[in-house]
């Protein structure tokens, strides 16, 4: 075909030269194009869709007929936590193994809890983005067996929407493996078990409602804390402790049991706020190796969310019910209203009857906190309900010498782990001047000697330490003129505290 344009033409615009060389190949390529052939190409693409979904539809059917005669498997529900549990092995042990994993979730951490850093610790954090495996079905090896995980990520966008959910555990799991017995399943599961229990040997995980407060979710995972770092009388302590120990006891379950009386221990903590109730729960949890399930009475939003929180509540734990007072009775309706005091929606007889009823699961220790025990109705800590009271209070002086060597004791003696852990930064960061344990003892006991007795609570001191916590002779210099300040400043709250009470009388 000849091209229309001259060669002037073509030397003024040089992409005529170019369209008319396509032009031309395309119309020799359309000369010699044998019609047939095009009508058999227009059928192979019209076939091939069908194709495709027969062939879909046969790998489908061939996969679950493999799997019913070939495969055993055990499915895991989301935010069971076995499912964790599982996740975080084969995360650790598989995913994270392998080489060249290009998807990804990122997210911001939710736990950024670095408490090995101390310089950050003073400062504001940065969020860290946290970044997972992302993935639906992996296959690997353990031991001799082949086995596939395939995590349902049909749920997955709505856990990763909830902001307290860390990412593992949330989605439903099924584990697979080729044969007829699930037993290798069971085992892998197992495994998962023992490796999860073996992270959370120095930690203590708290439970919470979620925040719709359908499910108890981990809410913390907090470093084990030392009873003896929990300030109090020694001898209410040892009391306390004994207590515990000999109702963990099997031979106890076995006396209850043998008895026909239900096996469960119930505790009162009361006393000023900041006096250490809660922390006294974390150390015993962490202590007795329990897991903790916390519920905020004053949160409990009817009678029957917290039957069902008390449903789901594992046997063997410690349920820490605090602010107990908060609880709605019908003799405080009317006063309340009038001074304005908050109260749960859910009532006394509810509180019992979980108490008696599904609260009184195998092994459970239930601790009420309050700050306020004489507004508690009889009913509640009669015995039974509640085996022993403990009144947490402002700092003796023999406290306050203890709290003064564990905050400027080595970390190597106070805790193995926190030493594990902090070793470095200390070093980096130029750590406080350590003393022989009979000096630091000897600035501990001039350091009480100034504290007026039962006067402050414990957590006002430590906001003292936290002032000083990289000298300990600072911190003997400086207590007697904090003790003046805080003494003029509980006198003003006091001035203020009667002022109002003249104004409203
Ligand atoms: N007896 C104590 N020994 C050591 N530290 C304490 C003690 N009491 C309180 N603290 C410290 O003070 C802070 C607050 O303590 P905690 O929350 O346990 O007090 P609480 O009595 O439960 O307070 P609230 O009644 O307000 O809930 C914590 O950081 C804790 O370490």
């Amino acid at each position: 075909m000849a091209s229309h344009f001259s060669p002037e033409d073509s030397l003024l615009m040089p992409h005529i030269h170019d369209l008319g060389l396509l032009k031309d190949s395309l119309g020799r390529w359309a000369s010699g194009l044998d019609i047939t052939r095009l009508g058999s190409l227009a059928a192979c693409i019209s076939v091939a869709p069908v194709a495709w979904r027969f062939l879909k539809a046969a790998w489908i059917e061939s996969y679950n007929w493999i799997r019913q005669f070939f495969v055993a498997s055990v499915t895991v529900p989301g935010r069971d936590p076995l499912n964790r549990n599982v996740m975080s092995w084969i995360m650790a042990n598989v995913v994270q193994n392998r080489r060249g994993i290009r998807s990804f979730t990122a997210r911001t951490h939710v736990h950024a809890g670095d408490f090995a850093d101390r310089a950050a610790l003073m400062k504001k954090k940065r969020r860290e983005v946290q970044y997972l495996p992302h993935f639906d079905t992996t296959l690997f090896w353990h031991g001799s067996c082949l086995y596939f995980v395939s995590r349902s990520l049909d749920s997955f966008r709505a856990s990763m929407g909830d902001p307290s959910y860390d990412g593992i555990g949330g989605e439903e799991l099924t584990i697979g493996c080729l044969g007829w017995s699930t037993e290798p399943i069971k085992k892998l599961i197992q495994t998962c078990q023992d490796y999860a229990e073996r992270q959370t040997e120095f930690f203590v995980i708290i439970y919470a409602r979620d925040r719709y407060g359908m499910s108890w979710q981990p809410k913390a995972r907090k470093p084990i804390r030392r009873v003896d770092t929990v300030h109090f009388d020694d001898r209410l302590k040892e009391t306390l402790l004994a207590d515990i120990r000999n109702y963990l006891d099997p031979s106890t379950k076995r006396l209850y049991q043998g008895r026909s009386m239900p096996y469960r221990r119930g505790y009162l903590f009361y006393g000023p706020p900041g006096t250490g109730k809660s922390s006294l729960s974390t150390a015993l949890a962490g202590e007795f190796g329990l897991d903790l399930y916390e519920v905020k009475i004053p949160c409990v939003a009817s009678d029957q969310d917290l039957e069902q929180m008390f449903l789901e509540i594992p046997p063997q734990c410690i349920v820490l019910l605090e602010d107990v007072d908060a609880i709605w009775t019908d003799r405080d309706s009317e006063r309340d209203e009038s001074q304005g005091v908050t109260r749960s929606s859910c009532t006394l007889s509810g509180l019992l009857n979980v108490l008696d009823g599904v609260g009184s699961g195998e092994g459970r220790i239930v601790i009420m906190t309050t700050n306020k025990p004489d507004r508690l109705d009889s009913a509640l800590v009669r015995p039974g309900r509640v085996d022993m009271k403990l009144m947490l209070g402002n700092i003796s002086r023999k406290s306050a010498e203890q709290m003064f060597v564990r905050m400027f004791m080595p970390d190597t003696v106070s805790s193995p782990l926190a030493a594990k852990i902090t070793q470095d930064a200390v070093g980096s960061i130029g750590g406080p001047a350590l003393f022989d344990l009979k000096t630091l003892h000897k600035l501990a006991l001039k350091f009480a000697s100034q504290i007026p007795e039962d006067t402050f609570t414990p957590s006002q001191l430590q906001g003292f330490f936290q002032l000083h916590l990289n000298s300990a002779t600072e911190a003997v210099a400086n207590i007697s003129s904090w003790v003046d300040r805080e003494l003029s400043g509980s006198l003003l709250d006091d001035d203020i505290s009667a002022v109002s009470e003249e104004k409203t009388s």
